[in-house]
């Protein structure tokens, strides 16, 4: 600040010494420190004469005579001066402000000096002011009152205000501040001079160059042009080099990423036919292993077949001999005078008891959360199904720890009803897996319903003795697709077709259906025996459809007719219904995932559900006790239409699984079971057979097909000779 302060002052002085020309050509002739020296005694001078008049009080006065006579200086010169001044500054500016003496700054009684340059656009300040004056605009200066000069420098754009404190100065910090103070000043005043110079352009030359100089001067700007041109010229090619290099940069990046794709494809192309290679040597392998895996299922079919007729042979034996063993024990056992009773008691409790009767049999588990079984006659399940409790009552619950021989014990009155004339249907239904085959048949050790049946059946008749020994038939059919086939014919299985008997007979004609005479629970076994091989053997060709078929076997009672009076024709027909699962569940739980087989079992599904469909309508005609029974909707129903007739009796055996996930389906089960149970097929009743001596009568039983097989039988077995089939019986039988 000091040095404005004194460039200000030395302008003054060097004005109204009025030899402004001669100082300035002086001072560019002169060494800079020589200027400086002049400069700072001028204004030493200048501050010592205003100290002076200040302490003279004539203070006012000098100012009002600087600003009465502030002089209008011409642009040239003022701009001459301050060059002069900055040049000094510039060059010698740090040694300038060390030589002031911050004494001198700082003294207090500063004349108030104003200054104006004669331009609009600029206008330099000086003047005196108080500290209240100041302090409020800049609220970072503290201290006690005191006075300060305050220079404002304003153009066009911008405004200045330094100031600078005119007291003097007593200890270390406020030097400290006011050197700061005095020097952020320099600093702004020298950036303002620079704007100055800037503003008024390069045209206010310092002095006029000699001719050398000029020459030097001239050729210089000339070497300067040519350096200007060639730099643009050198600035072009470079821009020109540069674009080019970001071009290449950019095709060479391309080049780079194609690269890298060709080379992962290459890699792909590589890798994948690595893995068809592998793929090729696999197939390979694996139409081995099938070769290798066709020749052992082949001997597994040869041994298993092998195995199960000798294993059924053996059976048949066993239970042959049991039956022979127990028939003579219970013979001795019983007394004579029981038997009689018994008999009449057997017909009567099925009378009783009512012509459908369902029974349930859980398959051994423990029942989830989902099922709540109350066993016993009379039992009832519980189902916890979709969010609701399903309950229902049936006519005997058997837990899943039920042993065969107290499910037979159930069925034995009705079993044992068809030697006074009784036809008697019985039938397990339920989901696959669920135990229908294992009731019905059992294993050899533990045998099931239908070995235990035809076991009581000759042991009854071995009690009764005597000349009225009933004549034992009997046929096995299957129904596989809705196709019949014949499973006790002595040749290859044939489809059979189920025709409709004579108007108003209520009974079918199934031509071609192989009936068989036995005289012994041995030869029965035997029959039956053959029948499930032939089943077997099918069912290993046709792919495990033995549980996907229903199969029917029909025993027939007839008993002589006495001299005077009807003799009995009882029925009894045993049928293992076919899995009731649904069908996607057939189709999904089909592992081998050939299409072939997967149409397969879509359609052996579609048809067992279309044939159990048929028999819940022909339940539900019969319950609503409809004219109209539809019994002619499936094959299954067509030959259950005498066994489901008025005067039958049926007994169904619903099996069920306690699985929590097969709750749906034992639902399902439950249901068919529930509607089953409301059916009436009318009072149980008994079939005459015509007194001897009557002629037969085909309106009097339906018309019988012949079953002739065409080689003769096993040991004991007689193809049955033409006979009228009962009302309510399966032909021929
Ligand atoms: N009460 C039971 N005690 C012991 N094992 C049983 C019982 N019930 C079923 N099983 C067993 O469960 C399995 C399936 O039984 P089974 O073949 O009789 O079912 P299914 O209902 O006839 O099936 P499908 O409908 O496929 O013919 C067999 O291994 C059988 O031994």
């Amino acid at each position: 600040m000091y040095a404005f302060y004194s460039l200000l002052v030395y302008i003054f002085y060097t004005l109204f010494r009025r030899d402004g020309e001669g100082a300035a050509a002086a001072a560019h002739t002169e060494d800079p420190s020589q200027v400086r020296d002049r400069v700072g005694r001028r204004m030493d001078g200048m501050v010592r004469e205003d100290s002076e008049k200040d302490r003279d009080g004539k203070q006012e006065a000098t100012a009002e005579g600087a600003a009465g006579s502030s002089p209008e200086v011409s642009l040239e010169e003022a701009i001459t001066h301050l060059a002069e001044f900055l040049s000094l500054q510039l060059g010698t500016g740090e040694g300038w402000t060390r030589s002031l003496d911050p004494d001198k700054v700082s003294k207090p009684g500063s004349s108030l000096i104003p200054f104006s340059l004669p331009l609009d656009s600029y206008n330099v300040r000086v003047e005196k002011t108080s500290f209240k004056e100041l302090v409020q605009p800049l609220p970072f200066i503290q201290g006690e009152t005191e006075d300060f000069t305050r220079v404002s420098i304003r153009t066009d754009t911008r405004s200045q205000v330094f100031l600078i404190s005119n007291l003097g100065v007593t200890d270390s910090e406020k030097r400290i501040q006011h050197l700061t103070l005095e020097n952020e000043a320099l600093k702004q005043s020298l950036s303002l001079t620079r704007d100055l110079l800037l503003q008024w352009g390069p045209g206010t030359l310092v002095r006029t160059p000699s001719p050398e100089e000029a020459e030097v001067l001239v050729e210089l700007r000339s070497r300067l042009r040519e350096t200007e041109e060639s730099t643009e010229t050198l600035r072009a090619q470079l821009g020109v080099q540069e674009g080019q290099l970001w071009e290449l940069q950019g095709a060479l990046q391309e080049l780079q990423l194609e690269a890298a794709a060709q080379e992962s494809e290459r890699r792909n192309k590589r890798e994948l036919r690595q893995i068809l290679s592998q793929l090729a040597g696999l197939q390979g392998h694996i139409v081995a292993l099938r070769r290798g895996c066709g020749d052992l299922r082949g001997l597994v079919i040869a041994f298993t077949q092998n195995y199960q007729g000798a294993l059924k042979e053996a059976q048949g034996q066993v239970c042959w001999a049991l039956g022979e063993l127990s028939g003579s024990q219970w013979g001795r056992r019983v007394p004579e005078k029981r038997k009689k009773p018994r008999r009449a008691y057997q017909g009567r409790l099925l009378e009783l008891r009512g012509n459908i009767r369902v029974l349930c049999r859980l398959k051994p588990g423990s029942p989830g959360n989902l099922l709540n079984v109350n066993p016993g006659p009379g039992g009832t399940i519980t189902a916890n199904y979709r969010g609701r409790q399903r309950h229902f009552r049936l006519d005997r619950v058997f837990p899943p720890d039920a042993t065969q021989e107290e499910v037979f014990r159930e069925l034995e009155p009705a079993v044992l009803s068809c030697l006074q004339g009784y036809s008697v249907c019985i039938f397990t239904y339920g989901q696959t897996g669920t135990g229908k085959t294992y009731s019905m048949e059992g294993p050899p050790e533990d045998p099931g319903i239908a070995p235990r049946a035809l076991q009581s059946l000759f042991r009854e008749m071995g009690e009764q003795g005597g000349p009225a020994q009933p004549r034992v038939t009997v046929s096995m059919v299957e129904i596989y697709n809705e196709a019949v086939r014949d499973l006790l014919a002595s040749g290859p299985p044939e489809r059979l077709t189920v025709r409709q008997g004579p108007e108003g007979c209520g009974g079918i004609h199934v031509p071609g259906l192989t009936c068989w005479d036995v005289s012994d629970l041995r030869a029965l076994h035997k029959m039956l025996n053959l029948g499930r091989r032939n089943r077997a053997t099918a069912a290993t060709h046709m792919n495990e459809h033995s549980s996907r078929s229903h199969a029917l076997v029909t025993l027939t009672l007839t008993t002589a007719p006495p001299p005077h009076g009807p003799g009995t024709a009882g029925t009894l027909h045993l049928v293992d219904l076919a899995g009731s699962e649904r069908v996607w569940k057939a189709v999904m739980t089909e592992s081998s995932g050939r299409a072939g087989v997967r149409g397969r079992r879509l359609r052996e599904a579609q048809t067992i559900n279309r044939s159990l469909l048929a028999l819940g309508g022909v339940m539900a005609a019969l319950r609503a006790r409809q004219p109209h029974v539809p019994f002619r909707d499936s094959q299954l129903t067509r030959l259950l239409q005498p066994a489901l007739g008025p005067g039958a009796t049926a007994v169904m055996l619903v099996q069920i699984s306690p699985r929590p996930e097969d709750v749906g389906e034992t639902v399902c089960s439950l249901k068919f079971a529930e509607r089953v149970s409301q059916v009436e097929l009318g009072p149980a009743r008994r079939h005459k057979t015509p007194p001897s001596g009557t002629p037969t009568s085909p309106s009097a039983g339906g018309t019988p097909s012949l079953g002739t097989p065409t080689t003769p039988g096993p040991e004991g077995i007689s193809p049955q000779a033409e006979q009228p089939s009962p009302s309510g019986g399966l032909p021929p039988v």
